[in-house]
């Protein structure tokens, strides 16, 4: 949700992928942010001493205020208003495969929280994507009911394909259509009337390059994409151009992009984000992970420091496997000196 919270915790970074029109109104208002990219808009501020904010007259206050003026005017104009609001999910319980009623009171979600889903095959992992997708309303399988930011959610989510509350990463992100990259990214930005179409194709494909092992184009065709770029490509797209405020991913396979990184990608842009995943790795890299048993929600377990510790022992291992794997694409003989 859009309050004075964003310019104390978003770097201009951020703000600038968020709503990429924000240049516009550092160029009215003569505010040079070339170079400070790392920091937020409130530290950028109070670096201007009182002499210069007396002999310039400027007004700290009133330039805040008029930024998130600035930014709630233009999402309303694009008709992003209402997606952009969705602060929280909650979900309240129902029943697992065998009608025995879900044993918790309410999970609550918060934007830039990731949330893992963990279980079984068939236990109901995609199931419980589906309930949020759908904003179930006791009207599912598994009678659960979703609210959004703690009220039932409005039929808007459900029948309108503008207003997409769920953006959907899942397994197989094959293009059929014959676009390069840059085309791809144009139609997408265009639809969503972003003013800087260049400048967002340029931090998309930054972010895409970022994720993938193997670097990419403007001019790759996008069915010349692996399966580690194109759902790269995907996961930047999603994060900078997409409005919907939740992100479903079902299963980020080891395709070759940097997990860690997407995912936070994915947050920074105060999305939320819930993953169904058997990879120890990605699971314990969520907040907090739902267990799900026999199509019901289990328990639910926060990731405390010794797990966030055993994570990042996971990670060493990862980078022992990822680097294997590198060296079996190029054809070489795997020996013991790989594994340190
Ligand atoms: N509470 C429930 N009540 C009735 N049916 C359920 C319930 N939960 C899940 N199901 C059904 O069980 C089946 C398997 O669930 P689902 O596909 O969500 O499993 P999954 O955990 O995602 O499996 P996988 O790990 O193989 O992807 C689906 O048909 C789903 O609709």
């Amino acid at each position: 949700m859009i309050d004075g919270k964003i310019l104390k915790n978003m770097t201009f970074d951020d703000l600038l992928l968020r709503y990429p029109f924000v240049t516009t109104y550092f160029d009215n208002n003569k505010l040079d942010v070339e170079g400070y990219g790392t920091m937020t808009f409130d530290d950028y501020l109070g670096q201007f001493d009182e002499d210069y904010v007396e002999t310039w007259a400027m007004d700290k206050e009133k330039i805040k205020e008029d930024l998130l003026a600035y930014i709630l005017q233009m999402l309303s104009f694009l008709g992003l208003k209402d997606e952009q609001s969705v602060g929280s999910i909650t979900i309240l319980p129902g029943q697992d495969k065998s009608g025995h009623k879900e044993a918790f009171e309410a999970i609550t979600i918060k934007s830039g929280d990731i949330v893992s889903i963990v279980g079984p095959t068939g236990s109901g992992k995609s199931r419980l994507l589906a309930d949020i997708e759908w904003t179930a309303n006791f009207d599912t399988p598994t009678k659960r009911g979703v609210l959004i930011n703690g009220a039932v959610a409005d039929t808007k989510w459900r029948f309108s394909s503008s207003n997409k509350l769920v953006a959907q990463l899942s397994q197989n992100m094959n293009f059929v259509m014959d676009l390069t990259v840059e085309e791809f990214l144009e139609l997408h930005a265009k639809s969503r009337m972003v003013e800087n179409v260049d400048q967002v194709i340029n931090t998309i494909l930054e972010s895409a390059n970022q994720l993938a092992g193997e670097q990419f184009m403007r001019t790759t065709p996008v069915t010349a994409l692996s399966g580690g770029q194109s759902r790269a490509l995907m996961i930047a797209d999603t994060a900078i151009l997409s409005t919907s405020p939740i992100v479903l991913i079902d299963e980020i396979e080891n395709a070759g992009i940097d997990r860690k990184k997407a995912l936070k990608l994915l947050v920074s842009s105060e999305k939320i984000v819930l993953i169904a995943t058997h990879d120890p790795t990605l699971a314990l890299m969520a907040d907090q992970r739902i267990i799900i048993k026999n199509g019901g929600i289990h328990k639910i377990i926060s990731t405390d420091d010794e797990e966030k510790m055993i994570l990042s022992e996971l990670e060493k291992l990862d980078k022992i496997v990822g680097n294997l794997r590198h060296n079996l694409r190029l054809g070489n003989r795997i020996d013991q000196s790989m594994f340190v």
